[in-house]
């Protein structure tokens, strides 16, 4: 899975009804490494999700959308596939499935129509789930998991498909404290151990600093900053951003700490009220 030169993106822009939805993102991110991506809600952080994966290749365009130095376009749909898995919502079809059948489908763009599955294929399967630490619950009905648990499949699925990146939207959302840290932390350690490159959107800045080692913010579709958590989560940067008095402080020399003050209740009120 150990690549070279990542995704390398530049210029990209995203028009959807002759409305600018990405205005010139440019950034490159070596393989092997967590980026988030931030922003208000409408910065357009889904849809550069999208474009990155392929999704929206009609609608964009772009200097360079490149995967280990191949243009996104030159990927065939089943190369793509291969590559680049996607944890978007859920839907209600995975959630029929047992937790195996899911984490099954990974396999779907290695086989052909009438290929069987073999036996490396259930070792594979059986791995994916162990790593996830989901290996006792392989016969539950997904719908039946934990949001945290479903997460890690959904992991597991990407991990069965050999994807090089994986690209997760809010990937932590309704998540408890403690999932939202398993989540990201088997994220990174995939990263680490594995070579996987993770693109992911996120809300919360602290989980950033934590867990990513770039950081791209958005707003209003364009591109405010990228780079390391310590260049990005600038307390004026963020307080412009996100309309909210902010501070950023160390901790312990480990990540930053970003806390945003509320609102005074008086601006609240008459806010409410419009
Ligand atoms: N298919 C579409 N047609 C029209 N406008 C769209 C479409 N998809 C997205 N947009 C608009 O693009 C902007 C960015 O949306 P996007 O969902 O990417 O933002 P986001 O940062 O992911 O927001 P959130 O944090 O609320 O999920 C929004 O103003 C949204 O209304």
């Amino acid at each position: 899975m150990v690549g070279c030169s990542g995704l390398v993106v530049d210029e990209l822009r995203l028009t959807i009804d002759q409305q600018p939805i990405l205005k010139c993102i440019s950034f490159s991110l070596p393989a092997g490494s967590v980026l988030g991506v931030l922003g208000p809600n409408g910065a357009g952080k889904t849809s550069l999700l999208l474009a990155l994966s392929g999704q929206l290749t009609g609608q964009i365009t772009a200097t360079t959308l490149a995967w280990q130095d191949r243009p996104l376009s030159d990927y065939s749909l089943n190369q793509r596939a291969r590559r680049i898995a996607v944890v978007n919502q859920l839907n209600d079809a995975v959630f029929a499935l047992s937790l195996r059948q899911m984490v099954r489908m990974g396999l779907l763009p290695h086989q052909s129509l009438l290929g069987r599955q073999s036996a490396a294929d259930d070792e594979r399967i059986d791995q994916a789930l162990e790593r996830v630490g989901l290996a006792e619950k392989s016969t539950r009905v997904f719908s039946t998991l934990s949001g945290g648990e479903q997460q890690r499949g959904l992991i597991a699925r990407a991990l069965v498909q050999r994807a090089e990146l994986i690209v997760l939207d809010e990937p932590v959302n309704h998540l408890d404290v403690y999932f939202q840290h398993d989540v990201l932390a088997l994220l990174g350690q995939l990263a680490r151990d594995t070579g996987l490159t993770v693109v992911m959107s996120l809300h919360d800045l602290n989980l950033s600093a934590h867990y990513c080692d770039q950081l791209l913010l958005l707003e209003n579709g364009e591109q405010v900053a990228f780079g390391t958590p310590d260049s990005v989560l600038v307390p004026e940067r963020l307080e412009r951003v996100f309309r909210l008095p902010c501070a950023v402080r160390r901790h312990d020399d480990r990540a930053l700490r970003v806390d945003f003050s509320p609102l005074p209740l008086t601006v609240q009120t008459r806010d409410k009220r419009r």
